[in-house]
């Protein structure tokens, strides 16, 4: 699986330990979007830059980190085809899968310690959409939402 990474200031530490986890202890592929430092950036862009690659197909999964994960949230369900879970636990991380399919996992370094965040990664990057026909509606019913919002030039 190929997940791209990125953080503002911070959750810069964070992401660099999570690179290298998904990496050498998940082994799958990781695309580090930034940001490089951890002097003070706005998480838009980088949600943003993330994301595209999530839309685009570039990159399977997309892992955003701030100080508390939400900004980055907020910015990556803006974007469409974007389902951004902001999870802090490992429940939320397995039924974000199951039953919204996330395709983006929002963490916060200011909220969680290393150890519970690649715990709360793997499983959501293990855990498969359970594809009952109550969350397809569901799904779809938040497209229609994306869908009826969208700007038609
Ligand atoms: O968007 C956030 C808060 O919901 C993120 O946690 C940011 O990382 C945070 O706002 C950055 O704050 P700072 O005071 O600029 O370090």
């Amino acid at each position: 699986m190929k997940v791209v990474i990125g953080a503002d200031h911070g959750g810069f530490q964070l992401k660099e330990q999570l690179k290298d986890f998904i990496e050498k202890e998940l082994g799958h592929t990781v695309a580090d979007v930034g940001c490089d430092c951890p002097d003070s950036v706005d998480y838009p862009d980088y949600a943003n830059e993330a994301c595209n690659q999530v839309i685009s197909g570039e990159a399977d999964r997309g892992i955003l980190v701030c100080g508390t994960g939400i900004g980055m949230s907020i910015a990556a369900n803006k974007m469409p085809g974007i389902r951004c879970a902001l999870a802090h636990d490992t429940f939320s991380a397995r039924a974000t899968r199951e039953h919204n399919d996330t395709n983006v996992l929002a963490l916060g370094e200011r909220v969680v310690g290393p150890g519970l965040a690649m715990e709360i990664v793997k499983i959501w990057l293990e855990t498969d959409f359970s594809q009952g026909e109550r969350h397809h509606q569901r799904i779809q019913k938040i497209k229609q939402i994306e869908d009826s919002h969208a700007i038609h030039p």
